[in-house]
This record gives C-alpha cells, structure tokens and sequence, in this order.
C-alpha cells in the first residue's frame, strides 16, 4: 500500500484533499480522523500537521507527501519536490514598519520574528546579515506592534495582512512558494504506484487547466485554424458529410478559450463548442 501524507489543517488541508477527490481516492468525511484506508485504489492517507509532513517523508516511513515549498525548505528535511500543484500559492517576505529599514541590509542588530525560522536564518546568513529570529507560531505581524520584533518574515499572498498591521514589505521575496508534492530524496524514481499517484494528480491539474474544442471549419483554412488549437500534441480532424468541411477537435487552455472561438469564428469556423474535461491520462 502507498503511505501518502496529507496535511490536516490550514490553507493547504482544504484543497489538497480536493486534488485527491477530484483524482478519484477516497478522502476522510470527518476533520478528526488521522487515519485513511483506500483498499480499492490501495492507498493510505495520514492526515498530518502541514509542518511535519517532509520530516514524516524523509523519515522513509512515508512514501511521499502533499505540503508547501516553504515548509519543505523550513524544515531542513532530506526530501524533494517531485510535482507542483498550483494552489496555497505565495510569497515569503520580510516587512517592517514604514521606515524601520530602506532594505535586507539595514536589519543588522535588529530581531526578526518569524513561524518559519530554517528560512530566515539561513536568508540571513546568505546575506551577511547579523540580525536575531525569533520563533513564533503565528499571527507574526503583531510582534512588531508588541515590541517583539523590527522585522517580520512571513507568508504573504494578498498583502492584507502587511496592510491591516500598518507594515510594508521590504525587499525582494525571500521565495515564492506553492503546494507540492514531496518523496525522500535519493527515493526510487521509477516506483511504480508512486508514477500512477503523479500521472493522476496531473490529470486533475490537465483537466482543471483545458478545455476540449470542436469545431467546423472549410478545408482551405484548416491550417489557420489548427495553428489557433494546435493542441497538446496533434488535433483530430474528421470529415464532414457537407463537402468542403471538416470537423476538428483540440484541448486549448480554459483561460484562452473565449479568445480562440472568437478568432476560429472570424476565420468562418462554426459550431465551435468547448466542454469540460473530467478527468485525463496524457
Ligand atoms: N494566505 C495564504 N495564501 C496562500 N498560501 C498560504 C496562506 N497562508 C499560508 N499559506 C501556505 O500554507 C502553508 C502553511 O500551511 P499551515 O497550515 O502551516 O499554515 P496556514 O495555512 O497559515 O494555517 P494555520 O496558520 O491556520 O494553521 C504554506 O505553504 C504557506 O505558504
Ligand atoms: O497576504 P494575505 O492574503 O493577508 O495572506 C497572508 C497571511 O495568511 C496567513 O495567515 P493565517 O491566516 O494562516 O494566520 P497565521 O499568521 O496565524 O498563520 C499568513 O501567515 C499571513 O499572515
Ligand atoms: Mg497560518
């Protein structure tokens, strides 16, 4: 049985357990379960704190895990990256009260406080910087108003949180970091149920991603109209009993797709229909 680690709280509990619906594993009904069994797809979920997870993952008694980049890095733990998953999608930064510092530079003697200290201390170091962290567990952006703290360095997605605490962001991101999945570095690339999890994560990711598109279009601007929708590899052509016309049929990006029937359109094409893929092995 795969051993997979899920997180159980927080902004990556919600959708990553979502992924694993949409990819067709059964997923637990209740928040307090720790534990679930999926005999028919042989799988076991552990629901876990999103911190430990790479420490659960490198440990090797897991065989891989949904997590952020951030806390992957912030641990230290021997585990890789091995897929991204487009949600939880954020920035790292440092942020101060508007005229504390002018950059990363000034922080020299100051104390910065932070939930995700292996990041900080070691941003810190790569800079030169002398500068003391402190730990804190959450709501960081208070430790300044408090007096704990000059600087913050925490997670920042809309900037809501900087704004509504009075802080501005200072310097460049730290990194940028999104959901992930996770195995112990050095783990056999090729294991085979660890591949067919992946092939069907990305799946989910294709399916939320691309739209499938038909459409009529008079044969002599067939080829306009396959370099509109050239598809993931090549786009199916059908003949049409209508002599002159073929129907063609290509994934495009859902975001593009208005975009593209508007062009297809002016090119003549007609009948141009998108629908919804469910689900997809490239
Ligand atoms: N507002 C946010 N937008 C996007 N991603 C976020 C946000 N807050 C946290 N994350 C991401 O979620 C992960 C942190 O998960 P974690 O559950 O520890 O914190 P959380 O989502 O802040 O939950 P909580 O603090 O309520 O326990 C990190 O990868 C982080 O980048
Ligand atoms: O830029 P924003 O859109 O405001 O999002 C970033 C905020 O979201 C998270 O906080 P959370 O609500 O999880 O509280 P926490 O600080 O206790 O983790 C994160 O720690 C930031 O504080
Ligand atoms: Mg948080």
């Amino acid at each position: 049985m795969l051993r997979i680690a899920v997180p159980n709280k927080g902004s990556l509990s919600g959708p990553a357990s979502a992924m694993l619906h949409e990819a067709g594993y059964q997923q637990r009904k209740e928040s307090k379960e720790l534990v679930l069994v999926d005999p028919e797809n042989e799988v076991e979920f552990f629901y876990l704190r999103p911190r430990d997870i790479a420490i659960y993952v490198s440990s090797g008694k897991l065989d891989i895990g949904i997590t952020g980049r951030d806390l992957l890095l912030d641990s230290g733990a021997n585990a890789e990256e091995i897929l991204k998953l487009g949600f939880a999608r954020s920035t790292f930064r440092y942020a101060t009260k508007p005229g504390t510092a002018t950059g990363v530079a000034d922080f020299g003697g100051m104390t910065v406080a932070t939930s995700y200290e292996g990041i900080v201390a070691k941003h810190l170091a790569d800079s030169g910087i002398d500068a003391s962290v402190v730990h804190l567990d959450g709501a960081v952006e208070t430790a300044i108003e408090l007096g704990v703290a000059q600087v913050i360095a925490d997670v920042v997605e809309t900037g809501t949180s900087l704004r509504n605490a009075g802080l501005e962001v200072i310097g460049e991101p730290i990194m940028t970091s999104e959901a992930v999945v996770i195995r112990r570095t050095g783990a056999d690339p090729e294991h085979a149920q660890v591949q067919q999890f992946l092939r069907r994560l990305q799946g989910v990711l294709v399916a939320r991603s691309y739209v499938m598109m038909d459409y009529d279009c008079r044969v002599e601007n067939l080829e306009q109209a396959v370099a509109l929708t050239p598809g993931l590899e090549s786009p199916t052509i059908s003949p049409l009993h209508h002599e002159g016309w073929v129907a063609v049929r290509s994934m495009v990006a859902a975001k593009e797709a208005q975009r593209i029937m508007d062009d297809l359109y002016a090119l003549g094409a007609r009948a141009i229909l998108t629908t919804a893929i469910h689900a997809c092995r490239l």
